[in-house]
């Protein structure tokens, strides 16, 4: 600048401001202030881009991770295109590892020990779901609570999934599973080539949450447009999105598919009410709800509007469709991948079934069948739904001798590495329903598996969740024989929201029963 000055006399600055001289001046005046305002951004800009290098240091302190953050998007691009390659080599950095996504500070565990100590410290973390779950489920829903709000309005939920409530879905879930796989085999029937099943898999899991939900009050064609729908809710659930629902991303989109549910779900909450004040028999999950609410013994509130209530069963739909349905598939997955487990399966179902696999399965089938148990959790064990859950800390969280996260800090447990490992899971790369039958260490087994989260938050819909993984693989395995077609990527794990086969699950399916 003082060279410029010296080139361009007209540049100095005047010695006197005297009004005439003032207008002669400004023009020369003027670049100058330019000159500075360029001067003051650029220091400005590159103060806060060492600013937040510091910032991201400080936090960080000896955590392995990243030695600086990329400036203003950190790994964002990482979360764009998440892989458990990458996680994997980030857990594998340490107990505990930090990154930055958007200014957003992130600590990473990656042990059993750290994750249940995350997950059980409602006063130093509380849920945070994945950055887009807010606009996606609407701020003020019920997920959102914590503290003793969180407990109470889960208080007058945990009768949805009590034993006498999942005893009356059964039925239901029954009938969807038998109408879907009599589709499949219609169709493979008419084209016995392989193909991926995941996406029939998710179809049959939202009409089964549909109908276990809503039972007949919401029709066939809204129950396939929210179905077609959905995929949109579960592209937008990275880790980390684009941090503006502007129109074309994929926050944007999720948003609308929501409208477009919640104006279904709002309806089918009015048609249930209606229902009850009829005197209909209780058909759903909602009928059941709006039941316990008029219950005379019932103490919780009971004002529950349709809007409130079609939230709630968004917020079970939004928790449930990507983990069930990876749940199912890799269930599929696993038996065809290991006959001899499958063989294993089919022999209690013919004993429990006695022969009859027209007869619809009950609670109580369900109960003696105790190998097909043991399948499901190893599965989910061995390729948990839910990698990890999103946490942020209140306050400062001393989580180790040698470091606290800071306050403000997203600490993320690891589900993934936390069920992997081998003090708890002997031979964790092995699947072995066997584990789970008769275990010395039930209880200590029980503790660590994390599949469902554990504490205050963890997993409200587990029951009724391992019984809809266990009737569709049960009725599945019997109904049909499936050939899985092994591809170059059948091992490898995609990402989307939870863990799917890269391939989708190429399977070649026959009809078993006459
Ligand atoms: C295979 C299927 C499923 C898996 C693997 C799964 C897993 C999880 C996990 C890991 C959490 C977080 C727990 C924590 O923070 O400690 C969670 C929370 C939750 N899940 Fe599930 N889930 C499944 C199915 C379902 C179903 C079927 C429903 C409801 C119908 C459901 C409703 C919820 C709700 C409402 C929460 C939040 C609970 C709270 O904050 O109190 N989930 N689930």
């Amino acid at each position: 600048m003082a060279s410029s000055m010296r080139e361009n006399p007209s540049a100095s600055l005047p010695t006197s401001t005297h009004a005439f001289n003032f207008p002669a001046h400004l023009p020369a005046f003027g670049a100058l202030s330019n000159t500075n305002w360029v001067t003051t951004t650029v220091v400005l800009v590159g103060t806060l881009l060492v600013l937040e290098q510091i910032r991201y240091r400080y936090k960080k302190r000896h955590l392995p991770g990243p030695a600086f953050t990329i400036p203003i998007i950190g790994k964002f691009v990482n979360s764009l295109y998440p892989s458990i390659e990458n996680y994997c080599k980030q857990w594998s950095t340490g107990d505990l590892s930090a990154l930055s996504v958007f200014h957003i500070f992130i600590v990473m565990a990656s042990t059993n020990k750290l994750s249940l100590k995350i997950l059980n410290s409602p006063s130093y973390a509380e849920p945070c779901l994945v950055h887009s779950a807010r606009k996606v489920l609407k701020p003020n829903n019920w997920v959102f609570l914590v503290g003793k709000p969180h407990l109470d309005y889960r208080k007058g939920l945990n009768g949805l999934f009590a034993r006498k409530a999942i005893g009356n879905y059964i039925s239901i879930q029954d009938q969807c599973n038998r109408k879907h796989f009599n589709r499949w085999i219609e169709e493979y029937t008419k084209d016995p080539s392989a193909r991926p099943i995941m996406f029939p898999t998710r179809h049959l899991n939202m009409d089964t949450s549909l109908r276990v939900f809503c039972g007949p009050h919401i029709p066939e064609y809204a129950a396939q447009e929210i179905s077609d729908k959905y995929w949109a809710i579960t592209r937008a659930l990275e880790l980390v999105n684009f941090p503006i629902a502007l129109p074309g991303t994929k926050v944007y989109r999720a948003v609308q598919a929501r409208k477009v549910a919640m104006r279904w779900l709002e309806l089918a909450a009015g048609h249930s009410k209606a229902a009850m004040d009829r005197g209909d028999q209780p058909e759903c999950l909602l009928d059941e709800w709006v039941m316990q609410l008029r219950a005379p013994d019932y103490k919780g509130r009971t004002d529950f509007s349709n809007d409130e209530m079609a939230m709630v069963v968004f917020s079970f739909l939004f928790a449930s469709q990507d983990a069930m349905s990876s749940g199912l598939v890799y269930g599929f997955q696993h038996l065809a991948d290991h006959p001899e487990v499958l063989a294993k399966v089919r022999e209690e179902q013919e004993r429990v079934r006695c022969g009859d696999y027209e007869k619809p399965i009950t609670l109580e089938m369900l109960d003696e069948m105790k190998y097909l148990q043991a399948v499901v959790k190893e599965s989910l064990r061995a390729k948990p739904p839910v990698t990890m859950v999103p946490y942020k800390t209140t306050k400062a969280f001393p989580i180790s001798e040698d470091y606290t996260v800071p306050a403000g800090a997203m600490l993320i447990p690891s589900l993934y590495t936390s069920l992997q490992d081998p003090d708890v899971f002997p031979e964790p790369d092995k699947f072995k329903p066997e584990r789970w039958i008769n275990p010395t260490n039930q209880a200590e087994m029980n503790k660590h598996y994390m599949v469902w989260g554990s504490g205050v938050h963890r997993c409200i819909g587990t029951e009724y969740a391992s019984m809809n993984i266990a009737l569709g693989l049960s009725t599945g395995v019997s109904m049909m024989n499936m050939e899985h077609v092994v591809t170059p990527e059948s091992n490898e794990i995609e990402i989307i929201a939870t863990m799917f086969p890269k391939d989708g699950l190429h399977m070649k399916i026959t009809p078993r029963l006459h």
